[in-house]
């Protein structure tokens, strides 16, 4: 794999990331200082995070594009080009907070807003095909911002049998690998996805996958009873509630949790549909709100745990996990966390508490893959992804 060039071996560029993830709280921007030393060791330093909510009708219409009914062309046209000129917005406020000018960026590396995906290959007409759709203009932001931008960073993975995702822990490997501890990284996004990075690793030998529901359900539930609301701010209703042991069971029989990596999800499994449903064996059980999300909340925990004891302990027991992402801020979520891998052997560390920013870590991620791509280096894995082989990843859209 081509992780190195000599041309970019003591270099230092300046990247800017965009993130939206699967929970549509909104734009997540990083600018980092991306330098590889004469080892090829790369690091990426921050300049500048910011995080811009969307604005309520946007995240509303993103919502309704999620059902594929109503995703028409045309919704799904005016959404693209809208979040390009939000994109654009937020990279230029990240780099003037960073105290740059739009010329010092090599590259914006934006992810875009997912809003369908397919990983697994659906016959059609012969063809094994999947698909993932992540849309964001990105000729918008090049022509706004002046700074080429690469977008569709999961359409190669794919093109090549991958599952197109997940695509962070390529990053985590170039970023955070250590020589002699195994490190476990655990994201609680809208989904969950655990990255292993092996002590001394070769790139083949990371294992990284989702491992199902991150806050997505806990955050469907809330807005379902609490209208108005998106999350379960600290924990709080999951902490004033108690869980079902017997949906909980039921809950676990869910058959991707057996299924072996590689593998990814998202709202198609996990979203509304999956919400109702979890509404109704609540009714039918006479749960209240609270039941219902504390048995949520222990669910999400539980995958993770039974992730890490299935697919991982066999061959990489591990001292400690690092959480991060959302999930991280809602403590019944981590208490459930510990209880689940304590008694493995695992101690459970949010990303503050190792010393690292833990909400700029998936932008920066995009950043470093933009860069990836502008130098025409393999930015998968894999052996994560499922894909035949590395690939340069994304489309660029250039400025002039
Ligand atoms: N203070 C808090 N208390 C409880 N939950 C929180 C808190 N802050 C954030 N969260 C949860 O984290 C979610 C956002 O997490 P994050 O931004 O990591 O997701 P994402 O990047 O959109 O998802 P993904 O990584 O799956 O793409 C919120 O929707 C909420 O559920
Ligand atoms: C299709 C898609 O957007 N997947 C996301 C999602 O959010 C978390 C998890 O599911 C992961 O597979 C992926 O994102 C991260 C950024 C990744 O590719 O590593």
């Amino acid at each position: 794999m081509k992780t190195a060039t000599e041309d970019t071996r003591g270099r230092r560029r300046y990247a800017v990331g965009l993130m939206s993830g699967t929970s549509v709280d909104g734009i997540d921007a990083a600018v980092a200082e991306i330098s590889e030393d004469e080892g090829g060791r790369v690091r990426a330093r921050l300049l500048s995070f910011e995080n811009k909510p969307y604005p309520a009708p946007v995240r509303e219409e993103i919502f309704r594009l999620f059902e594929p009914r109503e995703a028409t062309v045309d919704r799904v046209g005016r959404m693209n080009a809208l979040l390009g000129e939000l994109y654009a917005e937020a990279a230029l406020s990240a780099i003037a907070a960073a105290g740059l000018e739009p010329g010092d960026i090599a590259v914006v590396g934006s992810h875009g807003q997912t809003i369908y995906h397919s990983p697994e290959p659906q016959n059609a007409e012969g063809y094994e095909l999947r698909y993932t759709v992540q849309i964001g203009e990105g000729s918008v932001i090049a022509a706004r911002t002046g700074i080429p931008c690469v977008t569709d960073f999961r359409a190669a993975d794919m093109a090549v049998g991958g599952q197109g995702a997940p695509l962070v822990p390529f990053t985590e490997y170039l970023l955070y690998r250590e020589e002699m501890r195994t490190l476990l990284l655990q994201n609680i996004g809208g989904i969950g996805n655990i990255t292993v990075l092996p002590a001394g690793c070769a790139p083949e030998e990371v294992i990284a996958f989702d491992t199902g529901p991150g806050n997505m359900l806990i955050d469907g539930l809330v807005s379902r009873f609490c209208p108005g609301k998106a999350m379960d701010e600290g924990g709080a209703i999951a902490r004033s509630g108690s869980m079902d042991e017997a949906l909980l069971e039921a809950l676990q029989q869910e058959p991707y949790y057996r299924l072996p990596p590689p593998k990814s999800t998202g709202r198609e499994l996990f979203g509304a549909a999956y919400v109702d449903k979890l509404l109704d064996m609540g009714r039918e059980r006479g749960l209240r709100p609270e039941d219902l999300i504390a048995t949520a909340t222990q669910l999400t925990a539980w995958s993770i745990g039974d992730a890490y004891r299935r697919f991982v302990l066999p061959r990489h027991p591990a001292e400690a996990m690092i959480v991060g992402g959302g999930g991280s801020y809602n403590p019944a979520l981590l208490d459930g966390l510990k209880r689940e891998l304590e008694p493995m052997g695992v101690r459970v560390l949010t990303q503050e508490e190792a010393g690292h920013h833990s909400d700029a870590k998936e932008a920066v991620a995009f950043a470093l893959l933009g860069l990836c791509a502008l130098d025409g280096r393999t930015g998968n894995l894999p052996s994560v992804t499922g894909a035949s082989r590395p690939v340069v990843l994304g489309k660029l859209s250039d400025s002039r």
